[in-house]
């Protein structure tokens, strides 16, 4: 079977509930290969609910997520082992939080921090770790000197790189993101940004975006689905919803973008 010819990942018929309310309900579509999606809405309209059901991280009320494996065999995560779903997070996929303290350990170097997802797919050579290591430093424009720093001793913006690039040295097949530079200052918003679309772009990544910031959407998107109340209101390509959105509710969060 040819990458190209089944998703990566599909969604069917997805429902979380917390007792009686909503996260979220009916969510269905599909990743493919090498596709950014991004899931915006206002807050509590279950973006991070769908993210965190996708990413088998919270169990489903009801539908199935199907995902592509690399031997090329679809699976439904609700039906994997507790073993294999934690092998798949730790080797094909990657999760980005917008807290970078969410996804570091704070307390161990930055070279470490990078090296350990290798060592955890079974890289072992402490020379061909700090390579790695330093390598990915400056992909992600960290300064190598700084190897040996704990993200402590970080900027907000440099520990949100390092957590990219300790999500990406293993090269995951896809990556799911919560509002990857909310927690960031304007100011380096935007270098983060730009770094991870030239990242995600280089690499071929999958991704999934959970962002209220439709900037975010349109800058490393090709398509989008639009949630309120839980419910995706409105899917497509991430262009065409931007300048052309149908349903009222998108016509609202994009007429309340603030001009450039
Ligand atoms: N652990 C929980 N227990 C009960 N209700 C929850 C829980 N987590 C989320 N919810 C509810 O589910 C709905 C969707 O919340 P969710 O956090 O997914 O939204 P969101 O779009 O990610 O919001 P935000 O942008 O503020 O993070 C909300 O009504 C929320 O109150």
């Amino acid at each position: 079977m040819t990458s190209d010819a089944t998703p990566l990942l599909s969604v069917r018929g997805l429902e979380k509930r917390y007792g009686a309310r909503i996260g979220c309900t009916d969510v269905s579509f599909d990743l493919w290969p090498g596709e950014v999606l991004a899931v915006v809405g206002e807050s509590g309209s279950g973006k991070t609910t769908l993210l965190s059901c996708v990413s088998a991280r919270l169990e489903p009320t009801a539908g199935t997520v199907s995902y592509r494996m690399r031997d090329g065999e679809t699976r439904d995560l609700g039906r994997l082992t507790e073993a294999e779903r934690r092998f798949l997070a730790r080797t094909d996929w990657g999760f980005v939080h917008q807290n970078p303290a969410d996804g570091l350990r704070m307390r161990v170097s930055a070279g470490a921090n990078v090296g350990e997802r290798l060592m955890a797919v079974g890289n072992r050579h402490y020379g061909r770790l700090r390579e790695a290591g330093a390598d990915w430093l400056g992909r992600v424009e960290i300064d190598a000197a700084r190897i040996d720093d704990r993200p402590t001793e970080f900027s907000g913006g440099m520990r949100q790189r390092l957590q990219i690039a300790r999500n990406l040295v293993t090269h995951p097949r896809l990556v799911f993101m919560d509002e990857p530079t909310g927690g960031l200052d304007v100011s380096v918003q935007a270098r983060v940004l730009d770094l991870l679309r030239s990242l995600v772009a280089d690499l071929g990544l999958a991704a999934i975006v959970v962002t209220h910031d439709l900037a975010v959407a349109r800058l490393l998107s090709q398509r989008m689905i639009v949630m309120k109340a839980g419910e995706v209101v409105e899917a497509g390509l991430t262009d065409r919803v931007l300048d052309d959105p149908h349903h009222p509710y998108t016509q609202l969060l994009v007429a309340s973008i603030p001009e450039a």
